[in-house]
């Protein structure tokens, strides 16, 4: 479709969206009245939600509006599974220029509904208001199938850390186009489209995972919320990260150290989550460190150095 929001008008915008994407299967009432109605069958929703804004979680030059709706909704979904719950809907909040290109909006959609399918969840409603940048509000919610919340608070000492999924790609991928580069393109594409490992929250919850969280800042400062809700310290065991050989050689080439991609990068969303020692865990967790009395992250028993991650209106 071509021309512009302000071509369009709001509820044309409204009506060519959510075409666009399914409810799903949870939503027995979905978008066109004053709210949407989930199924809970269960009773307990998780509900999470984040922002994303132009020039801070995306560039418009550097990631296509597909990439920014998959990533939107990646976010948002790791969230649900990292309490173990199974992601069901969407609301939407899209606030831009009336000079934005309907195929813009129509494209973040694309990547909304396709990164929904991965976890079978839908778009149950939203809003669109004009404003001075691209700015996307996302809220999901989740079904917990009658299963208790994995919470950052249950690490126990003498738990496991694993975690399930990419560490650090999103973090090398944002330092290469940063330098005004396209490649590696495995980098760059973890960036623009994180694949976080949905079910492996849910299967933590059955695996009796004690506490869980998804990385979205970094592995030491996501860390630091589960150690400071659990009242634990968590160490990691230095030798248990395997670098890739790719992101020694693109770490190499622009003089920094790897490891801090991966211990501090976030935005992959991969799910860390401790348990209880002995626990058999299938072959997608990778563990990490080990939970001690204390408090704190520590790596091979030292105090990390410098930032742990990112953190909006940090130093
Ligand atoms: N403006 C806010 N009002 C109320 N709660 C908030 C606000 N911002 C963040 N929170 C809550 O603080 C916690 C930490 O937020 P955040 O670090 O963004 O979590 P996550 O990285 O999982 O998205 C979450 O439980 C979130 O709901
Ligand atoms: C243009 C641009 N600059 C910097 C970043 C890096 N970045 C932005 S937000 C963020 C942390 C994750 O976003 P946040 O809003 O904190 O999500 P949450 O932790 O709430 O899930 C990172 C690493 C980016 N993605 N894009
Ligand atoms: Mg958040
Ligand atoms: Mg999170
Ligand atoms: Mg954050």
């Amino acid at each position: 479709m071509s021309g512009t929001l302000g071509d369009l008008g709001e509820f044309g915008l409204i009506g060519a969206l959510t075409e666009r994407v399914p409810p799903g299967k949870h939503v027995p009432l979905g978008p066109g009245d004053d709210a949407a109605v989930v199924a809970a069958p269960d009773g307990r929703v998780v509900a999470t939600t984040d922002l994303l804004v132009e020039g801070r979680h995306f560039r418009r030059d550097w990631s296509t509006a597909y990439d920014v709706g998959r990533k939107a909704a990646a976010q948002n979904l790791a969230d649900v599974a990292a309490m173990g719950a199974q992601p069901t809907a969407l609301l939407i909040g899209l606030v831009g220029p009336a000079e934005l290109p309907v195929a813009w909006a129509l494209e973040l959609y694309d990547g909304l509904r396709d990164e929904c399918a991965v976890v079978d969840a839908g778009v149950a409603g939203g809003d669109v208001v004009r404003g001075p940048a691209v700015m996307i509000s996302v809220t999901a919610l989740g079904d917990l199938q009658g299963r208790a919340p994995v919470t950052r608070a249950g690490a126990r000492p003498g738990d496991l850390v694993a975690v399930a999924g990419w560490l650090g790609w999103s973090a090398a991928g944002l330092a290469i186009l940063g330098h005004g580069h396209r490649n590696p393109r495995a980098f760059v594409e973890a960036h623009r489209r994180p694949e976080p490992p949905y079910d492996a929250g849910p299967a933590a919850a059955r695996l009796g995972a004690t506490a869980m969280l998804d990385v979205s800042d970094g592995l030491i400062a996501d860390l630091g919320h589960l150690a400071r809700a659990s009242q634990v310290r968590v160490d990691l065991v230095g030798d248990l990260f395997d670098v890739p050989a790719q992101m020694r050689d693109v770490a190499r080439a622009m003089g920094v150290d790897p490891l801090n991609w991966v211990l501090t990068g976030g935005e992959d969303h991969a799910l860390v989550a401790t348990f209880p020692s002995g626990t058999a865990l299938s072959a997608r967790w990778r563990v990490i460190g080990r939970v001690h009395p204390g408090d704190g992250v520590t790596v091979d028993g030292a105090e990390w150095a410098g930032t742990g991650g990112w953190d909006h209106f940090g130093g």
